[in-house]
């Protein structure tokens, strides 16, 4: 059998206002009629940042300042006929106004607007990526009940937004629920979501969560998505295989670790910043790298393919 070639797309999410540029594919091309972010082939020759500059130019007439890019995600897929690599860079400093170059419509949707349906199935976990914060907060050591909420309710303080993963192994399932009780009261009309940890019962019961976050002994007996589409859906994994499963169960995202030493789980042997990249290049999904984080590693964790950084020390 040939093999396929991989085709490299540039892909850029253009952000304003807190929407974002959203064009139509015309009908006669690869993946017609379904919606996209803008971009094209990368050429022989030119750099991602090159290749974005100017098929953003070319398809919506907005000049956009190379070194504004982000990184996103780089999502490899296959669509049976073609293999892409979508290369997804971000700005919000495009000039000038959007128009269809190509006589292709063009609007701006918020993230939550963008609805999987509508576009190329590779673009899943973009989309994901984009609803997705930066950081990911995980709790620490809760002692008892009356000890833990206090402790949370500390360092929920200091959360502004994003997401916090009420992780509490160590308690004992009403109190568990207490705790959940308490910060979603604590979170509600804040920016500031809840993801559960633990197995998929929990969900039925807390519907004002913001999402299950499932602990690799939880995701391993699972065999599909065991939360609604709506909800988010996070799975802790520590190898190629475990995201390979997080994948089949139609994550919205993984944390994965952990890359550094870390205080909460000392002696463990860690990944390195190297075999972080490498697995996150496989992932067909967001990832956060997990172990010694600190703020000062987001823009590390994104410039290896990460969405962000995931931990306990940097906000317990
Ligand atoms: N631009 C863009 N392409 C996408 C997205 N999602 C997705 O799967 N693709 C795929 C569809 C195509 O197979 C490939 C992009 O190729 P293209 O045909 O738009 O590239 P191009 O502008 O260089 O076109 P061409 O005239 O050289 O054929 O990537 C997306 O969100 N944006």
């Amino acid at each position: 059998m040939a093999v396929k070639k991989l085709i490299h797309v540039a892909v850029a999410v253009i952000v304003r206002g807190g929407r974002i540029l959203i064009a139509r594919r015309p009908e006669h091309v690869h993946q017609g009629g379904l919606l996209e972010f803008p971009g094209g082939k990368v050429e022989s020759g030119e750099t991602v940042q090159q290749a974005l500059v100017r098929e953003i130019a070319e398809e919506t007439g907005l000049r956009v300042p190379a070194e504004t890019l982000e990184p996103v995600i780089g999502i490899r897929h296959d669509y049976g006929d073609k293999q892409v690599f979508l290369d997804v860079w971000q700005t919000a400093a495009a000039e000038g106004e959007a128009e269809g170059r190509e006589g292709q419509p063009v609007f701006w949707l918020t993230p939550e607007e963008l609805r999987d349906e509508d576009f190329p199935a590779a673009n899943r976990p973009i989309i994901r990526a984009l609803r997705l914060p930066r950081t990911l907060h995980i709790t620490g050591s809760l002692a008892g009940p009356g000890e833990g909420e206090c402790r949370l309710d500390q360092a929920l303080q200091r959360v502004t937004d994003g997401l916090v993963v009420l992780r509490a192994p160590g308690l004992v399932p009403e109190q568990y629920r207490r705790l959940v009780s308490m910060a979603l009261a604590r979170c509600s009309g804040s920016s500031v979501g809840v993801m559960l940890h633990g197995g998929p019962a929990l969900l039925s019961e807390f519907t004002e969560a913001d999402g299950l976050h499932l602990p690799w002994r939880e995701a391993e007996r699972l065999s599909g998505r065991p939360v609604a589409g709506n909800v988010r859906l996070g799975v802790s994994c520590h190898s190629a295989e475990q995201l390979r499963q997080a994948e089949r169960l139609g994550a919205d995202y993984a944390v994965l670790g952990p890359v550094l030493p870390t205080a909460s789980h000392p002696g463990e042997p860690t990944l390195g910043w190297e075999a972080f990249e490498q697995l996150v290049a496989a992932a067909r999904l967001p990832v956060y790298a997990l172990g010694g984080m600190q703020p000062g590693h987001i823009a590390k964790a994104r410039a290896l393919g990460g969405q962000g950084i995931a931990g306990i020390g940097f906000w317990w």
